[in-house]
């Protein structure tokens, strides 16, 4: 998106001094109220610079609602909010922040008569110091299609050429939604590398996606957001952690029959399936079961929970807790 395709909320407050900041992000008891009550209630928000921090939440939650006021796309109803040293609730700061942090969103907004040598050229006229033409076009694996029109790219290709353009003005913040969305595997592994590069060389991001997969393996830390307000926040290994996601035992069924199986154990598709959150306690318990049944154990397996299962876990325990507030 070109900086100047939307604008700040007008807030009339003085645009605050450009500064290096610890952190990218600091927001304090952010609120929404659209009009018809509260969407967030009061979020608390700090993103380290040079972090990938995700953003997770159900449909509704807010995601988009808060990541439009970090952007300075939406106005906030109440809290304080410091975005790279600046207010972007403030015009003259969003002014500033426009050439300091890029969006790219799920959808691709370009002209389709253009090539992507005259879009990206165009862009780049509008900052002071743009990446070369062919070092964005290396970096996206866009090197053959410069002379594409755009309307003649794949989605994945059109996906690529978005955050080309989102690089061009060497960001300090950049905010992705669902980057790797509709790619192949080659695309989207360089796509992650890109992006890992990028926060290596002190970019912040601010990363949505629903590929929980992607978002373990980019992510410095992770804040989940239900109904307006964090429910967790941590490092992706803090939050499986924490979680009430299982670990899976699974070994092949050694054929002694369903109801000889060791306790809590169940039959998939012949593999002998045991959840826990001990696996050492488990495995020392089978091994001493299969002694005494004079079983086999063959294709012992061991798998942790993911950030997919801690995060289902989570929204299923927070399920329970509104309903049984509900019924109280
Ligand atoms: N422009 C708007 N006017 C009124 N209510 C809105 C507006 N935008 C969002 N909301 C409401 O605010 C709440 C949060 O919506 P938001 O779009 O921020 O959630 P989200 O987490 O981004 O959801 P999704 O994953 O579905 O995009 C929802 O209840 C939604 O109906």
């Amino acid at each position: 998106m070109h900086p100047s395709d939307t604008g700040g909320s007008g807030d009339p407050a003085p645009a605050a001094a450009e500064v290096p900041t610890e952190h990218a992000i600091e927001a304090a008891g952010i609120t929404k109220d659209y009009g018809k009550g509260e969407v967030l209630h009061g979020i608390d928000y700090r993103v380290p610079t040079g972090t990938i921090s995700a953003l997770l939440g159900p449909n509704g939650a807010g995601k988009t609602t808060l990541i439009e006021i970090l952007e300075g796309h939406r106005g906030r109803t109440s809290g304080r909010l410091s975005v790279l040293g600046l207010d972007p609730g403030n015009r003259r700061d969003f002014a500033r922040l426009r050439t300091r942090m890029s969006v790219v969103l799920q959808q691709s907004m370009l002209e389709p008569g253009l090539s992507v040598r005259d879009i990206l050229r165009r862009h780049a006229s509008y900052y002071p110091d743009p990446v070369g033409l062919d070092e964005i076009l290396e970096q996206v694996d866009l090197a053959e299609k410069r002379g594409a029109l755009v309307k003649s790219l794949s989605g994945g290709q059109l996906r690529r050429l978005d955050l080309a353009l989102a690089l061009t003005g060497r960001p300090e913040l950049l905010f992705l939604d669902e980057p790797t969305t509709g790619l192949d595997p080659v695309s989207r592994r360089r796509i992650r590398g890109l992006v890992a590069g990028l926060r290596d060389s002190g970019t912040t991001v601010i990363l949505t996606s629903h590929d929980l997969a992607e978002v373990q393996e980019l992510a410095d830390r992770v804040d989940v957001i239900r109904d307006g307000s964090f429910i967790a926040s941590g490092t992706p290994d803090e939050l499986v952690r924490s979680s009430s996601a299982f670990t899976v035992v699974e070994f092949a069924d050694p054929g002694v029959g369903a109801d000889r199986l060791p306790a809590g154990a169940s039959l998939v598709n012949g593999r002998v399936r045991i959840h826990t959150d001990d696996q050492d306690s488990v495995v020392r318990d089978v091994q001493a079961w299969a002694e005494r049944e004079r079983a086999t154990i063959s294709g012992l397996t061991i798998v942790p929970p993911t950030l997919d299962d801690a995060y289902l876990a989570m929204l299923d325990a927070g399920a329970e807790k509104t309903t049984s507030g509900k019924a109280e």
